[in-house]
């Protein structure tokens, strides 16, 4: 690692159990020198900050760029003593709070932590390095329940000091203090060396009737499919015309009356353009389609919000723990009253019930709809309209994230969050979909 040069790590005076050490893929980091306790405060970290113009001209191009993240009112920030040693983990053992009270930030074990384990938090989904072991290993045996521990998911879930001190319920939570992480879609590629590309075959075809011939011969060869459906099928460019075949590796055999040129492999964009700025440079590649971002895919969590989710997960976790004691899968699903919505809204909740039916296709979020569908079709009253199988705004909370079967019965997902080792998916527009009922 680039940022330290020593390879020892110094001895560090700390009660709360911690110590530093130095790895060869992580440099120096914060390990456990005893059994920690879950929901302990092992570390509270002074911050040191900058200005925004003075790290604009200078920090940003030292090590500091390595250490410092921005905090709530978009100063930059140092933790000081052990805060910026911890390294990244994509389930982290450790969570941490902003408190611009007193500038610092604390540290809270997730879990029960053994001895010599590392201690690591999430930096977010946008990492400047190679993450190296990004799973901390779970020894903890009460984890180990072959389902992603979720016996201890939600531990910090019941950290009174997190959310709570605010009265204000529409104040929005910054994304840092969220008890949950959201996963954003990578960012949209505005400059040639951004775009994300795959390699695909592509045929030059100087005559248009050799076009229609290719066409129908598309149709027919199975090499169609969906992970092209982003891009435009033939580019005409300086008065020549190639056709789009596909993205397997091996070069498709063409039909040989129509006298071709070998295919030959280019780089096409891996996705539709969201901005039009995208747009002309994925055209570039290749043409491409434009399919903007929907309105208001950002999303705010105000605190009475975030207390929702976290009250929904709880019933999430109860009911997956039920299901497993009654030896079905710990899998569930809980479909609660929308946030702020109508007292009238049905709420269901299902688990994974193939062990019992021994049906392989009853998980949990099949169940779920099943369930509130059949709660609407019974709403005699709001049979209008079609609301009796329209959803739009209502969220469905997961234990686990879903199986691809499950996924697209999720049809329109608009973000997934990803909370600790469960989700929560927007199901706005599910039921939109007749045909999935029908
Ligand atoms: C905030 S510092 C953490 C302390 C750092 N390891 C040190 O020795 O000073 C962040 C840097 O640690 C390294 N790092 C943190 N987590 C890592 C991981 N999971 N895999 C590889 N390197 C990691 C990266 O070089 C990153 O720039």
């Amino acid at each position: 690692m680039s940022v330290s040069s020593s390879s020892i790590a110094p001895e560090h005076l700390n009660s709360s159990g911690c110590r530093i050490q130095y790895s060869e893929s992580k440099g120096r980091g914060v390990y456990a020198s005893r059994e920690i306790p879950r929901n302990t405060v092992i570390e509270i970290s002074p911050i040191l900050f900058f200005g925004k113009e003075e790290y604009e001209k200078y920090g940003k191009y030292t090590v500091l760029d390595h250490y410092t993240f921005k905090w709530k009112d978009g100063r930059m920030a140092l933790a000081l003593g052990l805060g910026s040693l911890f390294n990244h983990s994509n389930s982290p053992n450790v969570s941490y709070t902003l408190d611009p009270c007193t500038d610092s930030i604390r540290y809270r074990t997730v879990r029960n932590i053994d001895p010599d384990e590392e201690l690591c938090i999430f930096y977010g989904h946008n990492l400047w390095f190679d993450p190296v072991d990004t799973t901390v290993s779970v020894i903890n045996p009460e984890l180990e329940d072959g389902w992603g521990g979720l016996s201890a998911a939600w531990n910090d879930y019941d950290d009174p000091g997190k959310l709570s001190n605010s009265v204000d319920q529409n104040e929005i939570v910054d994304d840092h203090s969220l008890p949950f992480t959201m996963l954003k879609p990578p960012p949209e590629e505005e400059d040639l060396a951004t775009v994300r590309t795959v390699l695909a075959w592509v045929v030059d075809v100087p005559e248009s009737r050799q076009i229609t011939t290719l066409l129908k011969w598309l149709k027919n060869s199975g090499l169609e499919d969906a992970s092209l459906g982003h891009l435009k099928r033939i580019r005409k460019q300086d008065g020549k015309t190639t056709l789009l075949l596909t993205v397997d590796s091996t070069p498709p055999e063409l039909p040989v009356e129509l006298e071709l040129a070998s295919p030959f492999q280019i780089p096409v964009p891996s996705s539709a353009a969201l901005t039009l700025t995208s747009l002309s440079l994925k055209a570039t590649f290749w043409p491409t389609f434009y399919a903007p971002k929907r309105k208001g895919e950002v999303e705010h969590w105000s605190r009475g919000k975030v207390e929702w989710a976290r009250e929904a997960m709880k019933v999430v976790e109860t009911e997956a723990l039920k299901s497993q004691s009654e030896n079905e899968l710990p899998i569930s699903a809980f479909m609660p009253a929308s946030y702020g919505g109508g007292e009238n809204e049905k709420v269901a909740v299902a688990c994974d019930t193939r062990n019992s039916n021994s049906h392989p296709l009853r998980h949990a979020v099949l169940n779920l709809i099943r369930r509130v569908a059949d709660l609407e079709a019974d709403n005699r009253l709001s049979s209008e309209n079609g609301s009796n199988y329209l959803l739009t705004g209502r969220s469905v909370f997961l234990s686990h994230e879903p199986c691809i079967m499950c996924k697209l019965v999720v049809v329109e997902v608009l973000h997934v969050c990803q909370l600790s080792r469960a989700l929560i998916i927007d199901l706005k527009y599910l039921f939109g979909k007749k045909s999935y009922l029908n």
